[in-house]
């Protein structure tokens, strides 16, 4: 059964903790904020005191932070079925996005806070960053980005920010059952390839791949797409994260990875 006591939110980036303190607030009984900016951190101590300890604060780079730590600083050693996890991030633009691609890759492993069953992420970004996040495969906006996340949660804009913000608060909450079901980093690697030059059909993207890998390799590929009833003559745009799965699992059946260069 899930219950309140149950829920751990995480937030990054805090700043001075206005937001922090509201949600404490409503009686959240394990929160942990990470803020990178030091200068913060006398702020951010004395709710944690105030809180009796149901705020912990780490000061530290998102980025680079062990995220088993996070886990370990909230006390939360065994991650049972009935923990719900709340990230929550209001962070600059510039470093939005790679986060973004960072979780999704821990997500997919179940790792660090992401080994927690129940997960909701409520997460600003730059105005066309989320709506590239929420596109569908009849938006003009979809992107790599869309492909990615929609292959592990589902993807709404919950807020846009009044015009002069240029801003929008995505939720994220992750499926239980992912579409994804080939190893992230190929799945990674085959949907940069096809946005790369989204203008392109996939046939003659496959066929331009001859740059990078053998005829035959490239060959067997279409083979093994055609059999698996993906329709080569739609641009990248027009596939869903499903179809990306099962193109990726033709790479990976044949063994054959894309050189970056
Ligand atoms: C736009 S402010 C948001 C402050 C607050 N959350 C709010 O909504 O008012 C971004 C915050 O993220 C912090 N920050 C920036 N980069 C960070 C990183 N790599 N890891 C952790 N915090 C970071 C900044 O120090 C700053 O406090």
């Amino acid at each position: 059964m899930i219950n309140s006591n149950n829920l751990f939110v995480v937030e990054v980036g805090p700043g001075p903790g206005l937001l922090t303190r509201s949600i404490l607030e409503t009686g959240v009984p394990n929160m942990i904020v990470i803020e990178k900016d030091a200068r913060f951190l006398p702020a951010l101590t004395q709710l944690s005191e105030a809180s009796k300890n149901a705020l912990k604060v780490i000061q530290g780079d998102i980025l680079e932070i062990d995220h088993e730590k996070i886990l370990a600083t909230a006390q939360i050693n065994k991650v049972s079925q009935e923990n719900r996890l709340h990230v929550i991030g209001n962070l600059p633009f510039n470093i939005s996005t790679p986060l973004l691609v960072q979780w999704m890759k821990m997500l997919s492993k179940r790792s660090g806070i992401f080994q927690i069953s129940n997960i909701t992420m409520s997460l600003m970004f730059q105005k066309e960053v989320g709506d590239r996040i929420v596109a569908d495969t009849f938006s003009p906006a979809r992107s790599r980005l869309s492909v990615l996340v929609q292959s592990l949660c589902e993807a709404k804009k919950v807020y846009q920010m009044p015009s002069s913000v240029d801003a929008a608060l995505i939720q994220l909450v992750a499926l239980k059952e992912p579409i994804l079901n080939v190893p992230i980093d190929q799945y990674e690697m085959v949907v940069r390839y096809f946005f790369g030059q989204r203008r392109k059909t996939i046939q003659s993207l496959l066929k331009a791949l001859t740059k990078k890998i053998t005829v035959d390799e490239v060959d067997r590929l279409i083979k093994g797409l055609e059999q698996l009833d993906i329709n080569l003559s739609l641009r990248p745009e027009k596939l869903t994260s499903e179809e990306f799965c099962r193109v990726t699992k033709v790479f990976c059946d044949n063994s054959i990875s894309i050189p970056a260069k």
